[in-house]
Order: structure tokens, then sequence, then C-alpha cells
């Protein structure tokens, strides 16, 4: 049986423990056993009870009072991060093996954990070997959205974590709660966005014309990847909370390996298949 695993991921600050703290309240009111794993050195407090806590393997503060390290707080929690790499054995212990397993790792701020360091990656690639079904949950704050190029920026983040980690990622707008009703309206085009009104719409916002066809050439990439779209997430919001989990859920099959659905097109075929032999178990019986 596959276990279940959404990587929370975002920029420092955008809300991802909080997502996590929401998410197992959700569980348990839905009557669904969600487990969290802290993967941030750095943590200092957090709303969830958690099954595993990477400060128990490492703590950034060590390393960055070590005297032969003298890191400082990014070049530290790097090194703990590439410290938990070497040392996957530790979460393995952790994590434990219950089938049907759903857990949530809350992972650090720093961007570039997704973009350029293999760490990330490594992690992905051995809860596959554990038989983890992986998704990307990429977070980004709703109050930087709501202008054009802040837009873009963000986006730019989520796609390099993407392009990274080779998983699903699902897009989250987070903190929805506090934009006001207006800025809500707004924002609603940058959902589901097609970069190209946007970028004519905008184009006096654009700090300078010298980026003009750079600006475009990067709409242009978003667009061909089609992954900018993003969910909202108001934490007071049961019903969001279920629509984010349930496009979650189904970019891992959670639930769906009782039944599973084959493309309507091989349905057919396999169907006369299974026709044809018990056609043929009924001739020959
Ligand atoms: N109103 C509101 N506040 C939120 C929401 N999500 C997060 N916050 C607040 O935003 C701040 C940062 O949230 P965290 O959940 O700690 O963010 P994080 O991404 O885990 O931060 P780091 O681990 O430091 O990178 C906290 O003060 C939260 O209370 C939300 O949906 N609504
Ligand atoms: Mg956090």
């Amino acid at each position: 049986m596959p276990r279940y695993a959404q990587l929370v991921m975002g920029p420092a600050g955008s809300g991802k423990s909080t997502y996590c703290a929401t998410l197992v309240q959700h569980a348990e009111a839905i009557n669904r056993s969600v487990q969290v794993v802290n993967l941030d050195p750095a943590a200092e407090h957090f709303s969830y009870p958690v099954m595993a806590d990477i400060r128990e393997l490492i703590q950034v503060d060590d390393v960055m009072e070590d005297p032969s390290l003298r890191f400082g707080p990014n070049g530290g929690l790097v090194f703990c991060m590439e410290y938990l790499a070497n040392n996957l054995d530790w979460l393995e212990e952790n994590l434990g093996h219950v089938e049907d397993d759903y857990i949530l790792f809350d992972c650090p701020g720093q961007i570039e954990l997704y973009t350029h360091l293999p760490v990330m990656k490594q992690l992905v690639e051995q809860l596959q070997q554990w038989e983890f079904r992986v998704c990307g949950v990429f977070l980004v704050d709703s109050q930087f959205m709501v202008e054009t190029f802040k837009f873009i920026s963000g986006v730019m983040a989520a796609l390099s974590a993407m392009v990274s980690l080779e998983i699903p990622q699902v897009n989250i707008m987070t903190k929805m709660d506090l934009l006001s009703p207006k800025a809500k309206k707004e924002i609603e085009k940058y959902l589901d966005p097609d970069m190209f009104s946007m970028m004519e719409d905008n184009s006096a916002s654009f700090r300078s014309k010298k980026f003009d066809k750079l600006t475009k050439a990067i709409c242009e990439l978003i667009d061909d990847y089609s992954m900018v779209r993003f969910l909202p997430f108001d934490r007071s919001d049961e019903e969001g909370i279920n629509i984010v989990l349930q496009n979650i859920d189904f970019s891992i099959q959670y639930g769906e390996d009782l039944e599973f659905k084959e493309p309507k097109e091989l349905e057919e075929d396999s169907g006369n298949q299974q026709q044809d032999e018990l056609f043929q178990d009924s001739v020959g019986s």
C-alpha cells in the first residue's frame, strides 16, 4: 500500500506552519488521520503535534555556534538540511511504517532549497523509495500577490520548485482572510490568470520599458508550463480547505486505490477483453 506525503514549501512567512496546523485540525474534523513532520531546524514554535522534529537531529543554533563552522542563519540552515540528507535513516526510524500514512512535511522557507540545492530533491527521491506518493504544496502570501510584477516573481519561485523537484505540485495563495473585499475581487484574476492579457493591462506598471521583451518571454514561459493556477486558502473557511485538500489528494491518488479508474478508451478495451475472457471461460467449461 502506498503512503502519502505533502511537501509544504514556500517563502519565509508564507504560512507553511499555519497551513499544516489548519490541515491537521480539518482532518480531525472529517475523521482523517494526518500527521506532521517538522523539517525546519530553525522553527521556534508550531501549534501542531509532531511525529518527528528535525531539531532532535540537528539545530541551527548549534551549527552557528560551532567555532569550526561559523555559519550565519542561512548557511546554517543549508548545513542542517544537508546533514538531514546524509542521515535519512533518522527520518526513516521516526516515520515508522503505517499503511495509508498521510504526512505533511513542514519545510523551511529558504527559497534556495527549492531552486538549485539538491537537498529537497534527495528527500523526495528517498520518500518515493519508501513508497510515498509526494505532492509539492507551494504557498505564497496573497498580501504580496496583488501587483502583477510581484505576482510574476511568486509564480517563478513556484515554477522553479516544480521544475527542480519533478513531482505534482499544487500552488496555494494563503492569508486570503486578510484581504479587503476589494482586494479579494482584484486577486481573483491572479488565481487562474491569462498572462498575456494581464501583461497588456499592466504594461504601464512594469518598471522599465527596457525589459519589455524579457517580461514577455517570462510570461510566455509561464504560460507554456500552464501551471499558473493558485487555490485560495482561508484558514477560517472549511469548504475552501476541503477543496485544497481534494486537489492535493487527487494529484497523489489518495483514496483511489480501491476503485482505480482507467482512462475511458482503455476502460472500454479492457471491458471488452474481460467479456471475451468470460465468454471463452464459459465456452471452455
Ligand atoms: N490571518 C492569517 N494569518 C496567517 C495565515 N497564515 C499564516 N498567518 C500568519 O503569518 C505568520 C507566519 O505564518 P507561519 O505559518 O509561521 O509561516 P511559515 O511559512 O511557517 O514561516 P517560516 O517557517 O518562518 O518560513 C504568522 O504570524 C501567522 O499567524 C492565514 O491564513 N491568515
Ligand atoms: Mg514555519
